[in-house]
């Protein structure tokens, strides 16, 4: 079977949903930056602190590459995974790529109860999430084969249209 592949930006919920997903289909559960962190032995921000992002960024290009060889897969990417053109060539060849959106007001909300992610460690992180999402929305856009507002959706329900997606055979039926 096709991999699911959740992309989107930060805290559009591609991990959570992800994993739910995984444990209601009863598929292995993949998230691209805990598998690097792992790998790794060091956590995202101690990679961007001390080697900075281009460092991170070729440990997700490696990543991006193995996971797309796998089948059955429920993954979970990085937000910034639409970088480089390359990564979403390679998740597609086995799998269906699902563009998970929220609101900037949402994504604030969602993003700032923990410090994880260290491109949003700065002072104003309104106008930071606010052009970083300008910037990669259109990549977003173009790499999903289905898109889903999560704004206003639990996880569950999120993952009820994903579900509902794949009885439909991944065909493409309006977009959300
Ligand atoms: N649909 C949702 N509704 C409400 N909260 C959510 C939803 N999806 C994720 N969250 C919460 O938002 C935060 C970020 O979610 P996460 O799955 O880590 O996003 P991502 O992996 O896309 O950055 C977490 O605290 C998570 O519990
Ligand atoms: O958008 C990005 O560039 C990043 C998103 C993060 O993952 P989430 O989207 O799961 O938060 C993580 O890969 C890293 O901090 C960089
Ligand atoms: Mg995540």
């Amino acid at each position: 079977m096709k991999n699911i592949v959740l992309i989107g930006f930060m805290g559009t919920g591609k991990t959570s949903t992800g994993r739910l997903l995984a444990n209601r289909l009863g598929r292995p559960f993949i998230d691209t930056d805990k598998k690097i962190e792992q790998e790794n032995n060091m956590t995202i921000p101690e990679m961007f602190s001390l080697y900075g992002e281009a460092f991170f960024r070729q440990k997700e290009r490696e990543m991006a590459a193995k996971v797309g060889r796998y089948t059955n897969a429920i993954i979970a990417t990085g937000g910034g995974i639409v970088l480089d053109p390359e990564n979403i060539v390679r998740l597609r060849v086995n799998g269906y790529i699902i563009s998970l959106t929220a609101s900037v007001e949402v994504i604030l909300e969602r993003t700032g109860r923990r410090n994880t992610r260290p491109l949003l460690n700065c002072a104003d992180r309104e106008q930071k999430v606010t052009s970083l999402l300008a910037s990669r929305a259109s990549l977003y856009r173009e790499a999903a084969d289905f898109v889903i507002d999560t704004s206003a959706c639990t996880p569950q329900q999120v993952t009820d249209e994903i579900i509902a997606f794949l009885r439909r055979g991944g065909r493409l039926r309006g977009r959300s």
